[in-house]
This record gives structure tokens, sequence and C-alpha cells, in this order.
């Protein structure tokens, strides 16, 4: 039977747009379609204009450190309208550099939203129906709201990059990744800002004493974070701004509430259940290695089937499902030894067992540590201090493990991983000569 395409990609972010490309240079015939903006998440509202705020309200710190530089910074003002728009500019330019790209690459892009009609065939909001040999479900994910009453009154990673204006006071529900992105990015930019989450514990996944040491910091900074806050009610009062009730009296009072909570796959209304495409409990398609779901013809990659929620995971998802199913080289992604990284300030970045990770799993654990003021930091006479840690298997001498707060630590980490994934061992760091005066230096130096 004739298809319109050999394949049918349905969202254009990280995982679906290097499917799509791939694919394509393999022969396929492919079309890809997007509800929004080509780019997805991490082009128009995650990683790339987080990051580029991150940069943009980190000059508050480094303006006022200049002064022990010599600079006179006297009369620095802040414009976030200025902040905002430029970011939204660069966005747009990325966002036209991949429309080009699957252009020339010859793939057919529909902007409007697509679902599964049937094994072979795609429903587009215009009622268009077209049909493919293969279908990839690469919808991303979507902010999780809270099902609380004034949940109504919050806004999500969606909506913060577009502010009118900055808030005075900001809530913000959550305790992971953007919680702590946006907490710093609120508070460099003079914003009060309260963190407050259910749990105990923060960024469960990273090494807890590293978390620790954020904690302490952005306390330092004056972010109030507070541990055990439920959260069972948002109230509007008449003066238009809003009561974060706690449950136990101590309610904050804040201009924006941002719910950073996590993201659900995004599977509603697709029409998966028609087609018989298993989901999981938490809605998100179930796949193989492959990237194959239960139903013949039918993959996905990416956030959509919740296994690592990463750009980078997505991107290599998309490849190894291309080159797998059109290039002839059935191949599976390696998830181990992932390098990650929160952009809080200072920013976290870690690979590998954490130290409570390491212990649970391994006889003889050795854990090297580093705490120390980076040069810049003490000239600056700011009392900030970072953490290295290195966790290594006595075993083996391996390095299983490193976990790094302070400045730039996750351009720092990036490299360092590589030897982490190469199974380097504690002696081949202390073998390698230090690169002086750098933060670096401090992963050959631990004793
Ligand atoms: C605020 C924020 C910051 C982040 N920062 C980082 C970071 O620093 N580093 C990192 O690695 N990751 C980061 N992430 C995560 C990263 O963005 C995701 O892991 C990544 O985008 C997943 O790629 P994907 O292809 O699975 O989905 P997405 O990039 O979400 O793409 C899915 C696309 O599908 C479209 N779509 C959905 N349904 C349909 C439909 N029915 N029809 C047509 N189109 C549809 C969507 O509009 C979207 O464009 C961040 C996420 C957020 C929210
Ligand atoms: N730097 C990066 O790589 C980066 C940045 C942003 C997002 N991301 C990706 O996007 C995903 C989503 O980010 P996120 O920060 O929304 O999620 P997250 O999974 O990092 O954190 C969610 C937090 O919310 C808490 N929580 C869950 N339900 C809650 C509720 N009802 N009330 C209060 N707290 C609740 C959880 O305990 C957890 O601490 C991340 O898991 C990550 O994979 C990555």
């Amino acid at each position: 039977m004739a298809f319109d395409f050999d394949l049918f990609v349905i969202g254009a972010g990280s995982g679906g747009v290097r499917a799509a490309r791939i694919a394509s240079s393999h022969g396929a015939r492919v079309a890809v379609a997007e509800e929004y903006r080509v780019g997805g998440t991490c082009v128009i509202r995650g990683c790339v204009p987080k990051k580029l705020l991150v940069y943009g309200s980190h000059f508050a710190e480094d303006l006022a450190d200049a002064k022990r530089f010599g600079w006179n910074t006297k009369g620095a003002t802040f414009d976030w309208p200025t902040l905002r728009d430029n970011v939204a500019s660069e966005v747009d330019r990325l966002e036209g550099l991949y429309g080009q790209t699957l252009g020339n690459a010859k793939v057919e892009i529909f902007r409007q939203r697509a679902v599964i009609a049937g094994p072979n065939l795609i429903r587009l909001a215009d009622g268009t129906e077209v049909s493919a040999a293969n279908i990839l479900i690469a919808t991303g994910a979507w902010p999780s709201i809270p099902d609380i009453p004034g949940a109504e009154y919050g806004i999500t990673s969606n909506e913060v990059f577009h502010l009118d204006k900055l808030p005075k006071r900001a809530v913000i529900a959550g305790a992971g990744y953007i919680a702590n992105e946006f907490a710093g990015i609120f508070n460099e930019l003079g914003v009060e800002v309260t963190l407050v989450t259910r749990g105990d514990k923060m960024l469960r996944s990273y090494d807890q004493e590293i978390v620790d040491k954020l904690v302490g910091i952005s306390r330092e900074k004056g972010i109030d974070i507070r541990f055990n806050f439920k959260c069972p009610a948002i109230r509007k009062q008449t003066d238009g701004s809003l009561l974060v009730e706690s449950g136990d009296g101590s309610d904050v009072e804040a201009d924006v509430v941002l719910f950073a909570i996590g993201r659900i796959p995004k599977t509603m209304n697709l029409g998966l259940e028609a087609v018989g495409v298993e989901l999981d409990k938490d809605g998100a398609v179930i796949v193989d290695e492959y990237n194959r779901t239960n139903v013949s013809g039918i993959y996905a990659v990416g956030d959509v089937t919740n296994r690592v929620q990463l750009t980078p995971v997505a991107i290599r998802e998309g490849h190894a499902f291309a080159d797998t199913v059109f290039g002839n080289n059935p191949r599976t992604i390696d998830y181990g030894a992932i390098p990650t990284a929160v952009f809080s300030n200072p920013p976290i970045a870690g690979v590998g067992m954490t130290e409570e990770e390491a212990r649970a799993q391994l006889s003889d654990v050795r854990v090297y540590k580093s705490d120390f003021r980076a040069m810049k930091n003490v000239l600056a006479d700011r009392n900030e201090r970072a953490l290295y840690k290195m966790i290594v298997d006595g075993a083996t001498d391996k390095v299983v493990g490193l976990h790094l707060i302070g400045p730039d630590s996750a351009e720092i980490l990036q490299a360092a991983a590589i030897a982490v994934k190469a199974g380097l061992t504690k002696q081949a760091f202390d073998d390698t000569v230090a690169l002086h005066p750098s933060m670096a230096e401090e992963l050959v130096l631990m004793k």
C-alpha cells in the first residue's frame, strides 16, 4: 500500500526535529506537525530562554562585585522589557533556523496540531488526513498544575518568559530544576522570592550535600526556602495580590505564583487509545529500547516517554530511532552517566553516582571533597564557597561520580564527565597536571 509519507513526526521539538532530519537524510519521505512553534520546549520556552535569563540576571552580582575590581558602576539600572524582548528575538531567530534546517532537509512541515486517527493515519487540525508508514510521537511534556483551589491564579514556565513586568514578590512552588533556576533568576533581578516545597528535600536526584550547600547559599542571598509547605490553596486578595496558604498559618503573600512541580507527558487526546498504544500510570508512552510502542509502526521519543526529560537525551533518542528504522543501523541509547546541571545561582552539576547511591550500591566507597572559595569571590569579598565531590569505588579506584556546586560548574563538569563515562580512575585524575589558576584544577588536586 502506498502511503503519503514514510514517516510522520508529531511534534517539532528536540527529539522530533532530529528524528525527521536524520530519517530524511536516510532517504525517507518525512513530514512533521507542530501545533505551537518549531523548536519545541527547549528552544522556545525552556533551556535557551532560561539560560539567557540566567546570564542576564547574573549581571546584578557581577556589577556589585565589579567595584572591588576597580569599576565604578554607579547608575547602572536594569530594564526587564529589554531583557525579555531581546531573549524573545533570539528565540524567534532560532525558531527560524530550525524551520530552515527542516526545509533544507526536505521535511514537510504542517504548522498545526496532529492526532493519530488510525494505525497509519494522521488527522490535522484543519481536517486534512495524511497517511504514513511510520508515526513518531514526539509531543514532549506539559507543566503540571496542582489540583488545589486557586491554582488558576498561578503561572508556569510557559508564561514566565513573557511577564509584562517583574513582580515585587514571587512564590515558586516546587523544588526541582525549574524552581531553583527561577529562584536564582528572580532573586538576582530584585524580586523577593519564597520557594515552597511540600517535602523536606529538594533536587532529589542530586548529591544531597551539594544540595544543602545550594540551600545555604540561596538563603544567604535572600531566597526564603520553606520545606514541608503543603500549599492547600491560593486566594486572591482584594488588592489583587495572592495569598499562598501553608495550612499551618505561615501563609505567604505574592504578586506571582510560579508552579514548577514537574512536567507530565503530553499524550492527552492524541488518539493513542483508539489505536491501542500503551501508556504508563503517568500517561507516558511505553517504549522498548528501540523506541517502539506496542503498536507496530508507532514509535515515541523524548519527554513523552518520561525516561530522562533532557534535551540531549531526546535528541539522541530521535537520532537512534531514525538510524534504526531508516538507516539500516539498529541502535539503542546508553543512559549511563548522563551529566546534568541545575542553572541555579550558583549552578550545580553532577554525573554518575551520588554519595548516597554509591554507599547503597558499593561495598567500599571513598569520597574526596574540596570546599573552596573561588579566587574571584575572594577579591570580590563575597563569602560564597564552592564544593566539589568525587565519589570513588574503593575496589577498582574508578571515579563513579562527580558533583559540583560553584561558578561555571556546568561548563567544568561537561569535560570531566568524559573521564567518568570512560571509567577513569582516581589515579588518572591525580596523574593529570593542574591547570592553574582555575576552579577545575580542584578535580586533579583532591586528597
Ligand atoms: C523551563 C525549562 C527549562 C529547561 N531547561 C533545560 C536545560 O537546561 N537542559 C535540558 O537538557 N533540558 C531542559 N529542559 C527540558 C527540555 O526542554 C526537554 O527535555 C526537551 O525539550 C524534550 O524534547 P522533546 O522533543 O521530547 O519535546 P519538546 O521539545 O517539548 O517538543 C514537543 C513538541 O511537540 C509539539 N506538540 C505536542 N503535541 C502536538 C500535537 N498533537 N501536534 C503537533 N505538535 C504537537 C509541542 O508544541 C512541542 O513543540 C527544560 C524544560 C523547561 C520547561
Ligand atoms: N537544567 C536542566 O537540565 C533542566 C531545567 C529545567 C527543567 N528540566 C527538565 O524538566 C523537568 C521538569 O522540571 P521541574 O522543575 O518542573 O520538575 P522536577 O521534576 O525537577 O521537580 C519537581 C518538584 O516538584 C515537587 N512536587 C511535585 N508535585 C508537587 C506538588 N503537587 N506540590 C508541590 N511540589 C510538588 C517534586 O517533589 C519535585 O521536587 C525536569 O525533571 C528536568 O528533567 C531540566
